[in-house]
């Protein structure tokens, strides 16, 4: 069996190790159009900001590491055109060599691209965006050009908060934008994003919310400010963070396709098309809080959906365990995480939900040292079944919103938690935790 890869990030690597690994005779084709290859996008914010030393333990794998378990692979390599119906594709190097290749099980893993405004404007020089490594090193070569100090931020979601800190930490002012009340409002309630709004503005960010950028400002092509709905700001660098959509191009007409444009996959991330899987970033997830497909762009749901697709593909059936959405961000000392639904989200998704918030030391008070806790569990009205869980604090609470994620996988009800088995040791929690505070206080009556 012959299976083509197009696109070798994060999905679609973990789909050819689960091939190259499987001991089947397989012969797995990968075409990538970067120079590069598994990229942690996550780091660049790292790196820029100067919190860790370099950027080279952000790639966890290169064309090498394929090539010695039998892969062919081809860098910087764009697919250009796919025949679904004679199953083969044709690709070009950046030579200009056209390559042709057939398959008889193709995965598309070509994952997304940022969301550009389209603003007058828009070519000045000194626009940037940050998806690509490659993006990352000019953010971080604006940064060290001293007559760049003021630069502006488009877009308070995960990207933006961590850069404008990164950038911060390079001394300069810093200023972000959103067209939402708070930063992070995909993910969070105000209750807990306006904690990190206070986080920015306690380190100096200057917080504009609710403002819609209308025009990048320039003078002999570069840029030079901003002018929203709201005023005028000068400015040396712009970096527009306003979301991902889909890079799903190829089978128009023949693959089907959710709202935003991703491929519409099953839960084994298989197309319409039999011999056609799509994975990561470029197409749906099934989603266990609407208990229908949705779209969420992350690197954690790339890589599961890469070794679901391929255990199909190798002959096991399997599906995959759905997604919560489940994240995470660190700004500063504050940690923010969250999992399904916010009760917005449940709002704009139709759903009927309540919620119960219960905010608590972690420790016990007689510990010397001890953090404040945030914690909002939302769930359905009527079953009960919890949606979604935030937590805030500046206390690693990170690994307590993977209990939430796998709660609502598994259509736990938000009563279940008030007398669940939870260990007590003064080192780490108290006996009158906030779970099960929060699972014992929650109204769970109909309304
Ligand atoms: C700054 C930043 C920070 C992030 N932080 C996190 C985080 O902390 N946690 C998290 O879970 N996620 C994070 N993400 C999101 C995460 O990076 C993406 O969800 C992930 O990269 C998706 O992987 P993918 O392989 O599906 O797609 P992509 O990473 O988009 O890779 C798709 C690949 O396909 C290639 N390609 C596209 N078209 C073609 C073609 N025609 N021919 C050949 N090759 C093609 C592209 O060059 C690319 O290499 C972050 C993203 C960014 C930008
Ligand atoms: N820690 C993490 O897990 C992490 C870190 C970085 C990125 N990512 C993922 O990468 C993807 C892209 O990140 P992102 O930060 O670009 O997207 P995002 O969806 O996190 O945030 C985009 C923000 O831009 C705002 N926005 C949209 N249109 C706007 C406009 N016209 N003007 C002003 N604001 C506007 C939105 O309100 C939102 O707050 C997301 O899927 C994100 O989850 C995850």
């Amino acid at each position: 069996m012959k299976v083509v890869i197009v696109g070798t990030n994060h999905a679609g690597i973990a789909a050819a190790n689960t091939l190259l690994d499987s001991g089947q005779d397989v012969e797995v084709v990968m075409i990538e159009r970067n120079s590069n290859l598994s990229y942690l996008g996550c780091g660049t914010a790292l790196w820029v900001g100067r919190q860790i030393d370099g950027y080279d333990g952000l790639f966890y794998t290169n064309k090498e590491d394929f090539e010695a378990k039998g892969a062919k692979i081809y860098i910087e390599t764009e697919v250009k055109d796919i025949d679904f119906d004679a199953q083969s594709l044709v690709a070009e190097t950046k030579d200009g060599e056209k390559i042709e290749e057939s398959y008889d099980k193709l995965i598309i893993a070509t994952g997304s691209q940022p969301i550009a405004p389209n603003l007058p404007g828009k070519d000045l020089e000194g626009i940037h965006f940050l998806k690509l490594f490659q993006e990352g090193q000019e953010v971080d070569k604006a940064f060290a050009d001293e007559n760049n100090q003021k630069v502006l931020i488009i877009g308070a979601g995960y990207i933006g908060v961590e850069i404008a800190e990164a950038a911060q930490r390079r001394g300069k002012d810093v200023t972000i934008f959103d067209a939402e009340a708070t930063s992070l409002a995909s993910y969070y309630d105000p209750e807990f994003a306006e904690l990190m709004d206070e986080n920015l503005r306690e380190h100096g960010i200057d917080t504009h919310f609710g403002e819609l950028a209308e025009e990048y400002l320039g003078e002999d092509g570069k840029v030079t400010g901003l002018k929203t709905n709201k005023g005028t700001y000068e400015a040396d660098v712009i970096i527009n963070c306003i979301g991902f959509r889909p890079y799903a191009v190829f089978g128009e007409g023949h693959l089907d396709r959710f709202g935003n444009g991703a491929y519409l996959v099953d839960r084994t991330f298989k197309t319409n098309d039999d011999n056609v899987y799509a994975i990561g970033d470029c197409a749906t997830n099934y989603s266990n809080v609407t208990k229908e497909a949705n779209y969420i762009a992350l690197a954690s749901n790339a890589v599961r959906s890469g070794v679901v697709a391929a255990t199909n593909i190798l002959g096991t059936e399997l599906e995959g365990a759905g997604i919560q959405g489940s994240n995470g961000i660190n700004i500063y000392d504050l940690k923010l995480v969250s999992t399904g639904f916010s009760l917005k989200a449940c709002e704009k998704f139709g759903l009927d939900a309540k919620y119960v918030d219960y905010e608590d030391n972690q420790l016990p008070e007689f510990m010397p040292e001890n953090d404040k806790v945030k914690l909002r569990i939302v769930y359905e009205n009527g079953t009960n079944r919890i949606l979604g869980a935030q937590i805030a604090s500046t206390h690693d609470v990170s690994l307590l919103i993977h209990m939430f994620s796998l709660a609502i996988q598994e259509d736990i009800t938000v009563d279940q938690l008030g007398l669940l088995d939870i260990f007590f040791l003064p080192h780490f929690n108290k006996p009158y935790n906030y779970i099960t505070m929060a699972g014992l206080s929650a109204d769970t009556s109909k309304d």
